[in-house]
């Protein structure tokens, strides 16, 4: 119609709000890094996976793959990162020219039906098989779920003839754990799989092992026993501070009480002051440290003696200076936290003393 004034245009449907950006700091190794996918990723991660080689192993990837689904499935991959629901990352090298190439990814997704229970799931490209990178990724992402996520246990599986996946997962540390069946979307229906599981004490070096030697007495029924002076430091509030041990300790990932070996030489009460001043650099005396309790166990390579001091009093304030977490806990919420099994009895002990 000639006369009616044109209509202005309808305003256009406000764009999505940007999805959050993933705060996650790249896991590194000797030759690779593990970090979020980005959507610039999705053309090469499309390429390397959209191989029957590599799809026909995993159970969550159809074939042929879409290219639209790599940038479903990173953006996925970002939003489970922000929730903490998973850590699914890409798996990137360099080339000679110093430039990023992606390998392929690696990921542990929270159990929602088991508590405390991850599962670890990877692939590599064609091209870049056979030279550790599955191993070197999976082991890196292990050993950093459990020292850092709230997990004890990692589980994996494989089908019957992914031989080279099977030996990926046990030389990082699974054991075979029987027999499952699994719907693979490659596949188009349920297959037979081998299942894996790990916990701390599998990783290598879970114990320690010839680490403990320094301060070991005499063997006793075979074992070295290793003495370790750890204190409960309770604050104005009542709470104990607890510190999570770092990534690359034996059992990285446990929380327990501050404090470390006694070295040959030294009294129980001097090894504490020291390693409380290096690892939370605070300043105790001697006089504030009152005995507790004791724990005396027997670990798999060495047997533990570990007196249990209190502390109310120190000065400076309480940092951690080898990047553990810390946490002040109440009595009643230290069963929260998982701690070595040879701690089960302090802190019985403590709360109910305290
Ligand atoms: N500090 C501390 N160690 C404990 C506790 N419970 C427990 O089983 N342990 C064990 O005691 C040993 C302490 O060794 P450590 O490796 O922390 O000693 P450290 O600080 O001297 O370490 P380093 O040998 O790496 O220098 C570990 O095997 C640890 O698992 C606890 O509550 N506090």
């Amino acid at each position: 119609m000639s006369g009616s004034r044109p209509r202005p245009a309808p305003p256009e449907a406000a764009p999505p709000p940007p999805a959050p950006e993933p705060d996650f700091a790249p896991l590194t190794t000797e030759r690779l890094t593990l970090r979020p996918l980005r959507p610039e990723d999705a053309p090469a991660l499309h390429r390397l996976v959209n191989d029957w080689e590599v799809a026909k192993n995993l159970a969550r990837v159809p074939f042929p793959y879409p290219r639209e689904l790599a940038d479903e499935w990173i953006a996925s991959t970002r939003a489970r990162l922000v929730t903490g629901e998973g850590y699914d990352l890409a798996i990137v090298g360099r080339d000679e020219q110093d430039r990023e190439v992606l390998l392929g990814c690696v990921g542990l997704r929270l159990d929602t039906r088991a508590p405390r229970t991850a599962e670890l799931g990877y692939w590599v490209g064609r091209r870049f098989w056979g030279h550790g990178v599955a191993t070197e990724a999976a082991g890196r992402l292990l050993r950093w779920g459990l020292a850092h996520l709230d997990i004890d246990r990692v589980e994996a599986e494989a089908l019957p003839d992914n031989v080279r996946s099977a030996a990926v997962l046990r030389r990082i540390g699974f054991r075979e754990a029987g027999e499952g069946v699994t719907e693979f979307l490659s596949r188009g229906g349920p297959l037979p799989v081998r299942r894996f599981v790990a916990g701390r004490e599998d990783l290598p070096g879970a114990e320690g092992g010839q680490e403990a030697a320094p301060a070991a007495a005499a063997p006793a029924q075979g074992k070295p026993i290793v003495l370790v002076a750890a204190v409960a430091l309770i604050d104005a509030d009542g709470r104990v501070l607890l510190a999570r041990r770092p990534e690359g300790k034996p059992l990285a990932g446990l929380w327990e009480f501050p404090g470390g070996k006694v070295h040959p030489g030294e009294t129980p009460e001097a090894a504490l002051i020291r390693e409380l001043k290096e690892e939370l650099g605070i300043d105790v005396a001697e006089s504030c440290l009152a005995p507790f309790a004791f724990a005396s166990h027997g670990y798999e390579r060495f047997h533990l003696l570990m007196p249990l001091y209190l502390c109310r009093r120190w000065s400076g304030a309480v940092v951690a200076r080898e990047g553990q977490a810390l946490a002040w806990v109440r009595p009643q919420r230290l069963g929260d936290y998982a701690m070595p099994p040879a701690d089960r009895p302090l802190v019985a002990l403590l709360r109910d003393f305290l």
